[in-house]
């Protein structure tokens, strides 16, 4: 296996070093290493993070193939930054079983570009009436630890309770997507002055709300561990902190596009615009970016959703909901100054909600390591004083439905290595 030293990097924006990368594994830092028999990669100018971590990626294979693959969606991420992403179950077969996540899994491992982990439904089918066979799962060659049902809400509460107690014997997870399905009827978009103004059915805070407080409890009551998806409302942020308070086992992530875009670009009717959790106010947005900051919310998830050119480029009322992220997700952060300080990047903060958080949060012991001697290969290295106008057509992944088109974003992905080989090289995926 060949050898690589950067050059002159920043590592987490600190001061300048090398980096020696040699069998999967970062083999020494420090200034002036000797560069024979490695290949060199020039580094002036950028910062090393840990390879980015993504909770929440929608790969669509098996059944939309048209849409994403995983081999096309990995490489997306690479291209993000990501070292590892959870693929999420709402594929069609859904992957509520040992042989569909080890079908994921696989595919992971032979498109080579990220670590594909993926995430076992909840329910059989999503359906939300019985539990899906999640210790199978968890035994698996895949040993899933993340379940969720994303796309629907786990509203049933005693099932929510159950699933619950189920994944406590091998320390799992259930993420929910926080959804009182009563509550959400023929909803468009966010609820409030601008879902008014325009006649539209309405998404209310509280349908968010009032499951993460029910889950909250369900999950102090049975000493199990709860992870909420994409939060996307101020109120939500309060009964989280509260929860969390009290010694509550929860996390919580928000995306990018929530802590950006608010519910006023609805107006446009592009369903480019249309998500679910919906956009919400600007109020909204500021509280996520401070609870981002706090750690209230402890991670960014890209919920990466493609979708096929039929599915977006109709009317608004027949569109799916998501956007993809995976290219975005760290330009769209930096955008925000949410995880700023003294107005600059502060790239430690960023390493913690990006990568060593979600590492965490999923068990995933080979991400999210800063690197330094000893540690897996798994980083990347961004251009901070890059600026680039995002061009959908330009996407690595195989959908077009990016919320950003024509819009000017700060912070390229120069290179990206995953188990010490280079996914991402000059901006460009490697294979
Ligand atoms: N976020 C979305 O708007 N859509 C997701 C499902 C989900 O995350 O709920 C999708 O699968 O397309
Ligand atoms: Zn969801
Ligand atoms: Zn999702």
């Amino acid at each position: 296996m060949s050898s690589y030293l950067i050059r002159g990097v920043r590592v987490l924006g600190r001061e300048w070093t090398d980096l020696l990368l040699r069998d999967g594994v970062v083999a020494e830092t420090g200034p002036g290493l000797d560069p024979s028999g490695a290949q060199v990669i020039e580094a002036d100018g950028l910062v090393a993070l840990p390879g980015l971590v993504d909770l929440h990626t929608h790969l669509r294979e098996p059944g939309r193939e048209d849409a994403e693959t995983v081999e096309t969606g990995s490489r997306a991420a690479a291209l993000g930054g990501y070292t590892a992403v959870c693929a999420m179950a709402n594929t069609s077969p859904v992957a509520d079983t040992a042989g569909v996540v080890e079908q994921v899994w696989r595919l992971g491992r032979e498109a080579g570009l990220v670590d594909v982990q993926p995430i076992g439904a909840v329910t059989v089918g999503l359906a939300g009436e019985r539990l899906a066979e999640l210790g199978a799962m968890a035994a698996s060659a895949a040993a899933v630890r993340i379940f969720s049902d994303d796309g629907f809400c786990v509203a049933d509460p005693r099932l929510m309770r159950r699933a619950l107690e189920y994944v406590k014997a091998f320390d799992g997870i259930i993420a929910q997507h926080a959804e009182e399905p009563r509550l959400t009827e023929g909803a468009q978009m966010h609820e409030g002055e601008v879902s008014t103004r325009l006649g539209l059915t309405g998404w209310p805070a509280v349908a968010e709300e009032a499951i993460i407080a029910r889950d909250v409890l369900l999950a102090e009551h049975v000493g199990s561990r709860v992870h909420v998806c994409h939060l996307s409302t101020a109120g939500s942020v309060d009964i989280v902190r509260q929860a969390k308070a009290r010694g509550v086992r929860v996390t919580a992530e928000v995306t990018p596009h929530h802590l950006l875009l608010t519910d006023e670009l609805a107006a446009s009717y592009d369903p480019v615009f249309k998500v679910n959790p919906p956009l919400r106010t600007a109020a909204d947005v500021t509280a996520l970016r401070a609870a981002l900051a706090e750690g209230v919310i402890d991670i960014v998830a890209t919920d990466h959703a493609p979708h096929a050119v039929e599915d977006k480029e109709c009317e608004w009322a027949y569109a799916r909901p998501g956007m993809v992220g995976l290219e975005t997700a760290l330009s769209v952060v930096l955008s925000t100054g949410a995880l700023h300080r003294d107005g600059e990047p502060d790239w430690d903060l960023i390493a913690e909600r990006m990568s060593r958080a979600p590492a965490r949060i999923a068990g995933l012991a080979a991400h999210g390591h800063d690197p330094a001697p000893g540690a897996p290969a798994n980083l990347t290295l961004v251009d901070p004083a890059a600026r680039r106008v995002v061009d959908p057509g330009e996407l690595a992944s195989r959908s077009r439905n990016t919320p950003y088109a024509g819009t000017e974003l700060p912070g390229r992905i120069v290179a990206t290595f995953l188990h010490g080989r280079p996914t991402v090289l000059d901006g460009k995926a490697v294979k």
